[in-house]
């Protein structure tokens, strides 16, 4: 009798990316526009529950990371999260060439969700399909219940943004060059918006995110 070949389970899947340091085909970068940046696109179906990318970057302690001084840009690749008891960041804000840093917000219907994973001894944080995403589709998960400033905009065109709530003033970034910023390829934030996202961190809250998907 022929025997049915096991199929690698999402957290092997996982691992095995984690371990090879590479990111795990089947999902591409583009450029969206100069208001939301960069995205991660499916260059391939991906099933419910899959792995898809780990959010690769540095792991700091918190007291590490308080100690660092980041720009406006760079706080908004900072991803805090509680591990044996302790909390801990992982900071992507170097341009790595990795695709986990780059998937951007959607707390409205996301298809994906971070959860933490420990490999030798070590936490990591990635991301796993909520349900099936097609060729295509961007890649999003929630960031947390933090104010972001985008979630009062709406997209009416390609290239512009209106402003559906007015109780932050964003700067007109469509006006902006977008390949110029900080050397890397990252849209504007304006202080305002860091302000609107502080809660007991110096920057954007991430850990309400962690509660979201239960990475205890
Ligand atoms: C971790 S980065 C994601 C990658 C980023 N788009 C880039 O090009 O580098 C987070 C930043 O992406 C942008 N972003 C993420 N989700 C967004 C959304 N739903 N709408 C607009 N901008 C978004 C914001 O500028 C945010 O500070």
């Amino acid at each position: 009798m022929l025997k049915r070949k096991r199929r690698t389970s999402p957290l092997d899947d996982a691992r095995t990316c984690i371990l090879s340091a590479k990111d795990k085909p089947g999902c591409v970068e583009k450029f969206i526009d100069c208001y939301k940046g960069r995205g991660v696109y499916a260059s391939e179906p991906i099933e419910a529950g899959a792995f898809i990318l780990e959010y690769r970057g540095e792991l700091l302690s918190m007291e590490k990371c308080h100690s660092r001084h980041y720009s406006d840009i760079e706080s908004t690749f900072l991803f805090d999260f509680e591990w044996q008891k302790r909390h801990w960041c992982i900071d992507a804000s170097k341009e790595d060439g990795s695709l986990g840093r780059l998937v951007n917000d959607n707390h409205k219907s996301p298809n994906c969700v971070m959860k933490k994973i420990t490999v030798n001894n070590r936490p990591h944080l990635c991301l796993f399909a909520v349900k099936q995403i097609e060729t295509g589709d961007e890649i999003e998960y929630n960031y947390g219940d933090s104010k972001w400033p985008w979630r009062g905009k709406v997209a009416v065109g390609p290239d512009i943004v209106a402003a559906v709530q007015t109780t932050t003033p964003y700067p007109d970034q469509t006006s902006q060059d977008y390949s110029k910023r900080d050397g890397v390829k990252q849209v504007a934030v304006s202080p305002d918006r860091v302000a609107a996202v502080q809660t007991t961190t110096p920057y954007p809250d991430h850990s309400t995110l962690n509660s979201l998907v239960s990475m205890k």
